[in-house]
């Protein structure tokens, strides 16, 4: 039976946050981001195993973020790009997953993830699938900017979504799309299986699964992670 791993890369800067630390640290109603990522999939029973990756040099790391966590432990080999991060994990993980099991690659900066949202993603998938990702179909409608910020055309949306995490795929077959793409920085590990010629299912996210990138951002998503608590 395929057991479900998990890989947070969590060794970016943060630098659209324009904050003093890494994003990932920043208190969102009273705990760090990183934190809550970490509670909701330790407390969710399917997981085998949490892979945080954080950067060698990482002077925000806490180690009290571990504080009562059975399945999770600390990777020091963030890379340059996410891509690369997510890669260094997966190599660090050679000796403690099977090939066919599951990694589900998760942003430390989407703290809103949930169980129900984890549970849709994990069932969509059967034996003979390569992986899905959780994602949103597009609501607005899409423009493409020319000079400076003038509209140069509208993007037909229909079709269209927004890639949201986790991306779920089989342990070897995600290191190895990563590994023979990894000069072309894929933007997300579907990208890397796209170019394998895989087509990963998109599966329903949520607003309050956004990711926490500007200033702004960081009182949307306690707000919406509010609202679904009450
Ligand atoms: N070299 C990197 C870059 C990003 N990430 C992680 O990938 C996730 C999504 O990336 P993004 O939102 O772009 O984070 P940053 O790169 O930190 O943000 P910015 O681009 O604004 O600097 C984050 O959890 C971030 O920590 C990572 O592990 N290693
Ligand atoms: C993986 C991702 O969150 C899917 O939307 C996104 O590609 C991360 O992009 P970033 O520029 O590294 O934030």
């Amino acid at each position: 039976m395929s057991q479900y791993h998990v890989l947070i890369p969590s060794a970016g800067r943060g630098s659209r946050m324009q904050s003093s630390r890494p994003k990932q640290y920043l208190p969102l109603n009273g705990e760090p981001l990183l934190k809550h990522v970490i509670q909701t999939f330790e407390s969710f029973a399917a997981i085998a195993s949490i892979s945080v990756v954080i950067a060698e040099n990482d002077q925000d790391w806490q180690p009290a973020l571990l504080a009562g966590c059975q399945k999770t432990r600390v990777l020091l080999c963030g890379g340059a790009t996410r891509a690369e991060s997510v890669l260094n994990g997966l190599r660090a993980l050679n000796t403690q997953v099977q090939a066919r099991d599951w990694i589900l690659v998760h942003d430390a900066a989407r703290p809103g993830i949930d169980h129900e949202m984890l549970l849709r993603l994990i069932d969509s998938v059967g034996d003979d699938d390569t992986g899905a990702i959780l994602a949103l179909p597009l609501a607005d409608t899409l423009k493409r900017a020319g000079t400076q910020t003038t509209i140069a055309e509208t993007i037909p949306r229909n079709h269209l979504w927004q890639a949201q995490t986790p991306q779920m795929f089989r342990y070897a077959e995600l290191q190895s799309a990563l590994s023979h793409s990894i000069e072309k920085q894929p933007t997300d590990e579907a990208q890397a299986m796209e170019w394998m010629g895989h087509h990963p299912k998109l599966v329903q996210g949520s607003l309050k699964n956004m990711k926490v990138t500007y200033p702004d951002d960081l009182q949307v998503v306690a707000a919406l992670m509010q609202m679904s608590q009450s």
